[in-house]
């Protein structure tokens, strides 16, 4: 296991500075920042599950790192989303699969992407798989590495904080913090004012049911016309299916989320 973990933090060191060097950047960031002290590896085991089609081995997420090393038995069962649809990763011990995280993403500025994935689980067959996560430490500060930059500047410790508030509030992981995304009440208000100065209308999505109730109460309040995207589609298929929506967020109950 030492030498599998030697082996793949050289190979990630090795990626990272040419997915770097084809941006453009002759960069040592990744040297200086993603020490072998920083990563880590998990060692997942998926026994065999009596009802695959109701239970995830591991649910829908991105990776919170700038990459991935995984390595997966012949069992199979990892998924990852192409153009919108679920692919299945066909399993070959004798290769490494690697995956770009959130924090590559944000420090190209999108250039890559990183990648959803999940594991289904198999009925008959325990699954072994080996992933080497590499990480920067907690104090560095995530830059896209030109401007203008699609994200926020964070740091590392910031952000793995906020994927652990997120999952236990919400139940999912909201991921990385976009310069339009709308993450407290405060900049919510903000934002119905300068409508109601506008004489717009508010249309939201909001994933935090409290965050969507705050909306709807101040858009009253203030007399502005105000409309929920994803509720009442919810609201309307729970109607024709004759069931109540859980209000659960996605992914919510009780099952682990990776970082
Ligand atoms: O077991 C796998 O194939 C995937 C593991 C994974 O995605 C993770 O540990 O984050
Ligand atoms: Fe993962």
């Amino acid at each position: 296991m030492e030498q599998f973990a030697t082996t793949v933090a050289d190979l990630a060191q090795k990626l990272a500075a040419i997915l770097a060097e084809k941006l453009g950047f002759k960069s040592n960031f990744f040297q200086e920042n993603c020490l072998s002290s920083t990563c880590y590896l998990r060692m997942n085991r998926y026994p065999p599950c009596p009802i695959p089609s109701d239970v995830f081995g591991l649910m829908p997420h991105t990776d919170s790192d700038f990459l991935t090393i995984l390595y997966q038995d012949e069992v199979g069962g990892l998924q990852l989303v192409k153009d919108g649809k679920w692919f299945a990763v066909k399993p070959n011990p004798e290769a490494l699969i690697v995956n770009i995280g959130d924090l590559f993403q944000a420090w190209s500025n999108d250039v890559y992407k990183s990648v959803q994935h999940r594991v289904v689980t198999n009925p008959r067959v325990e699954r072994f798989s080996t992933a080497y996560f590499f990480c920067p430490s907690y104090d560095t500060e995530i830059q896209s590495c030109y401007e203008p930059s699609v994200y926020k500047k964070f740091s590392f410790r910031m952000y793995r904080q906020q994927v652990q508030d997120d999952v236990k509030k919400l139940g999912r992981k909201v991921g990385l913090p976009s310069d339009d995304q709308i993450d407290d009440v405060e900049r919510l208000m903000e934002i119905i004012k300068q409508a109601a100065k506008e004489g717009a209308m508010v249309v939201y999505t909001l994933a935090d049911p409290s965050m969507a109730e705050s909306a709807k109460l101040a858009c009253k309040l203030l007399g502005i016309p105000a409309t929920g995207v994803i509720g009442p589609i919810t609201e309307a298929i729970a109607s024709h299916l004759d069931v109540l929506p859980s209000g659960l967020p996605r992914g919510a109950p009780g099952r682990n989320f990776p970082l």
